[in-house]
Formats: structure tokens, sequence, C-alpha cells
């Protein structure tokens, strides 16, 4: 279970929410959406501990996350505007080097494996520099699969995906959500995530332009 209470940021002199609260249990999809510049982006990182918030508290399985600390970091995964890759290290490489940053043992087959589900098979060797947008960001949903963790914190996750990537992700938030996980999620479009139950939290004011 993950919970929030009285949530408040501020980013330069800006208050950018306050009072933000929700609980997401296992098996639920936090949809948090609003206008550009609304704060999504920093509720995302304030929950995965990228951001800090000048109040409230965020709690995982009923504990405060700060007192967690690396126990709490390795039950998540999150996927930032930014793809967190090495452009001169080949897929393949970007997931020796991730699972070897988490502690993760090396296993080439499964990275292999996780590279294949996102169509990467053939690439898998190349320098991620020379990677399309949408196949960068493959290769950081490669990740999210193969780290199998319960909580993912995804921002804007279907941004540069093609039409069959979109309905590939979705399904596969879908059934990590239906099969006990969670998910905190941002997205502009609406996209319909098969056998979620979804909450929705709305950042800032509904008539803001
Ligand atoms: N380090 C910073 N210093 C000052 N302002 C910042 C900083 N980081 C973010 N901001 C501001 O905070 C506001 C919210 O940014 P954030 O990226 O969280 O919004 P968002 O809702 O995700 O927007 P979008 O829909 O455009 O992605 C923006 O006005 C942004 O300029």
């Amino acid at each position: 279970m993950l919970e929030a209470t009285n949530l408040e940021c501020v980013r330069g002199d800006r208050r950018l929410f306050a009072g933000v609260g929700f609980r997401l249990d296992a098996g639920e999809l936090l949809h948090v959406s609003g206008h550009n510049g609304a704060g999504k982006t920093t509720l995302l990182r304030t929950l995965v501990g990228l951001t800090h918030a000048v109040a409230g508290e965020i709690r995982w399985q009923g504990q405060p996350v700060g007192k967690l600390g690396e126990d709490y970091r390795a039950q998540l995964c999150y996927l930032g505007h930014g793809n967190g890759i090495k452009e001169e290290l080949t897929p393949l490489e970007n997931l020796s080097l991730s699972a070897r940053v988490a502690a993760l043992a090396h296993d080439e087959e499964r990275d292999f494996q996780a590279l294949a589900e996102v169509g990467l098979a053939s690439r898998a060797d190349l320098p991620c520099r020379v990677l399309s947008q949408g196949q960068k960001r493959r290769v950081a949903l490669a990740r999210l699969i193969r780290d199998q963790r319960p909580l993912w914190v995804l921002d804007e996750p279907f941004v540069a995906l093609d039409v069959k990537a979109v309905s590939w992700l979705a399904g596969r938030i879908g059934a990590h959500v239906a099969g006990g996980g969670l998910a905190v999620m941002t997205t502009h479009q609406p996209v319909s995530v098969p056998g979620a139950t979804v909450r929705e939290l709305w950042l800032g004011e509904r008539g803001d332009v």
C-alpha cells in the first residue's frame, strides 16, 4: 500500500500543490493528471524520493518511506521523462549496468528476454545513440519489465511509442496491476489500461489554462 498525506511541494518561488493525498492499494493504478506545469512530474519525483516535499508524508506498507530508505526504493521502478540510459552503451549493456546499480545478479538471458519483449531483440547490441526515440523509450521499458518491482511510477510512459507499443504497454501495466502490483502514472492522452482499478488524481485548478 502506498499512501500520501497532505503533500506540499514548492519549486522556485511557487507552491505547486498543497494538501495532496491518496491511498493506493495493491491492484490499483493512480492516474495523475493536470495542466502543463501543475506539478505532476514533481509529485512523481517526490513519491520516489528524488524531490523533497516541504510538508506531508509518504508511507509504503504503513511505514514512512524516509525511514525505509533503500528498502522502499528496492520496491519501485521509476520511469521518468528521460529514459535514464547511457547513449554510448548498447541496450544490453544498459540493462546490465542498471542491474549492477540495483545490486541485482547479472543475468544476460533475462535482460535479453526483456529486450525481446519490447521488440528490441535485433537492436540489443547497437549503441543506444543510434536508436530512435521510441526505441530508446523501449530500452527504459525493458528495465521496468526486467526488474518486476511491485510499484511502478511512470511519467508519460507512452511518449514516443507507436500505436502497437502503446497498446502493448497499456496491457502490460494492466497485467501488472491486476496481478497485485501498484502503479502511479501520468498521461496527457486518455489511455485505457485493461484490467486495472483506476483512481484519478487531478493537480491544479480545473479552470487553469
Ligand atoms: N528546479 C526547479 N526550479 C524552479 N521551478 C521548477 C523546478 N522544477 C520544476 N519547476 C517548475 O515547477 C512547475 C511544475 O513542473 P512539473 O514538471 O512538475 O509539471 P508537470 O505537471 O509535470 O508539467 P508537464 O505536463 O508540462 O509535464 C513548472 O512550472 C516548472 O517550471
